[in-house]
């Protein structure tokens, strides 16, 4: 790990953080840790009790607001809600010391580069970031994005010294660039989490404790991502999709895939579904015998079998469930073939859920059997169709609040689910938690 007193340069070298959430916190402990001196806020407010917290660390101080960091720092990140980032910036871009380098670090960068083009100085130079994981996560190896937006090499090059200690994997990008990715492999992604959760809530039912019903590594995934979501705060996943000016496009396609999908179902129609569905897979997964998965499959269905909610932890998932149609993953795989997205070319820029998500995928549409078996289902048994209905639904509402940039409904709609599985919450967290861990883990083999 590349440590301050490594860089000549370092001495005199502060680095501010405007924003001291879950990230703010967690880039501020790494940052300290590597010997970097960081000068830090949140809201007025919350100055006593941040400055209690971080008393103890020598490296860290925390300021008033602002206004005091951005005078102070030679780098500041902005790590606020994407949707305050404006009013954030304009609030102390002006204060930004004489020749500093600003970023920030927002799940997406167009409202992110446009507040700093408008209120900052000119002499500033901007290099913007984001860590392609969650506070809780291990940054080591996970993508970082660095977007040299306006800047001097050598400045860019400070930023990169900087961040080194985070020891993650450095992607190069544009912000269209990084924006257009992240729509494929967050938004998207988050998009079919969210109407799992909202139907599951719809039928008031927690999934893991309905029998047979949802049993196996792939439920397991679908059910400990939908609660890590729905446990995280409402506003990272709103912004990543609202102000995305890419997502839209993706999320309402999801939808339409979700619907139609389901319609044939409904309807019986057995070959215009099969047909559809290969064709999905052919053009997202490649032609039989020229596949662009990897000979070594993303996941093992074993491995997560592990974490299963309804069993003690650590015993096995206990061998199959209901045999399910898995409208999510078709939809999800019908909606990048639609959109003419390849997901293994994003594995570079993509997000420990979104491996996840691509692997189940990947899982069921490469195992013999098995996506003849979910076609059969989807036709034949009508065992989850209230479930899809209600899936088919949440996909839609998404969609639409999001092409509406409904702040405020999206908010709702997150919040009335999330009080429904609040109560599962203790407990459910750290399984989701130790299943990516262990993910993560195998990746390395
Ligand atoms: N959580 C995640 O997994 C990831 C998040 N991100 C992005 O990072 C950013 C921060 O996310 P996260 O840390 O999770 O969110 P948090 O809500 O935990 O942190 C944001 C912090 O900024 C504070 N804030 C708002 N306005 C001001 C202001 N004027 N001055 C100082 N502080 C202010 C907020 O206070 P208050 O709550 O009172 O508004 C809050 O404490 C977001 O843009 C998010 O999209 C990126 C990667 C991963
Ligand atoms: O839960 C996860 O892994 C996420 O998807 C976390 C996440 C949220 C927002 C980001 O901008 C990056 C990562």
């Amino acid at each position: 790990m590349a440590t301050a007193s490594e860089f000549a340069w370092s001495k005199d070298f502060t680095i501010g953080l405007i924003g001291m959430g879950d990230m703010g916190r967690m880039y501020a402990r790494r940052l300290a840790n590597a010997g970097w001196r960081v000068m830090a806020c949140d809201r007025e407010e919350k100055f006593e009790e941040l400055a209690k917290e971080f008393a103890d660390n020598t490296n860290i101080q925390i300021l008033r607001n602002g206004h005091l960091v951005s005078r102070a720092s030679n780098y500041i990140i902005y790590s606020v809600e994407a949707a305050a980032i404006g009013r954030v910036v304009e609030q102390f871009g002006p204060s930004t010391r004489l020749g500093a380098i600003v970023g920030g670090q927002t799940s997406c960068k167009d409202p992110e580069i446009k507040a700093f083009e408008s209120y900052l100085p000119s002499d500033v130079d901007i290099v913007s970031c984001h860590s392609l994981h969650g506070p809780n996560v291990d940054p080591r190896g996970q993508p970082l994005v660095l977007i040299k937006h306006r800047a001097s090499d050598e400045s860019f090059q400070k930023v990169e010294s900087v961040l080194s200690c985070l020891n993650s994997t450095h992607v190069y990008l544009t912000a269209k660039e990084h924006d257009r990715i992240t729509a494929d492999t967050q938004a998207v992604t988050h998009a079919a989490f969210l109407s799992m959760g909202k139907a599951w809530h719809a039928n008031r039912q927690f999934p893991w404790e309905e029998g047979s019903r949802y049993i196996g590594g792939i439920e397991n995934v679908k059910i400990n991502l939908m609660l890590r979501i729905y446990a995280q705060k409402w506003h990272v996943y709103a912004g990543l999709a609202i102000l995305n000016p890419e997502a839209h496009k993706q999320i309402g396609q999801f939808a339409r895939s979700s619907t139609e999908l389901f319609y044939l179902m409904l309807e019986g129609r057995s070959d215009e579904l099969r047909e559809r569905v290969y064709k999905a897979k052919e053009k997202v997964f490649g032609a039989e015998g020229s596949p662009k998965w990897a000979e070594r499959p993303l996941l093992k269905e074993e491995l997560l079998d592990r974490f299963s909610l309804n069993k003690p932890s650590g015993e096995k998932g206990g061998g199959r469930g209901l045999p399910n149609n898995h409208l999510s993953l078709l939809a999800m795989v019908d909606c990048w073939s639609a959109l003419g997205i390849v997901p293994y070319d994003h594995m570079i820029c993509s997000t420990p859920l979104f491996r996840l998500w691509l692997g189940v995928a990947e899982h069921l549409f490469r195992t013999p059997g098995l996506l003849d078996e979910c076609l059969r289902v989807g036709i034949e048994d009508k065992s989850f169709r209230r479930d899809d209905l209600q899936f088919a639904i949440a996909a839609a509402g998404w969609a639409e609040c999001v092409s509406l940039r409904q702040f405020d409904t999206w908010r709702e709609r997150f919040a009335v689910t999330q009080k429904f599985f609040e109560p599962r919450f203790k407990g459910a967290v750290e399984v989701g938690q130790a299943m990516i861990k262990a993910v993560l883990e195998s990746e390395k083999e």
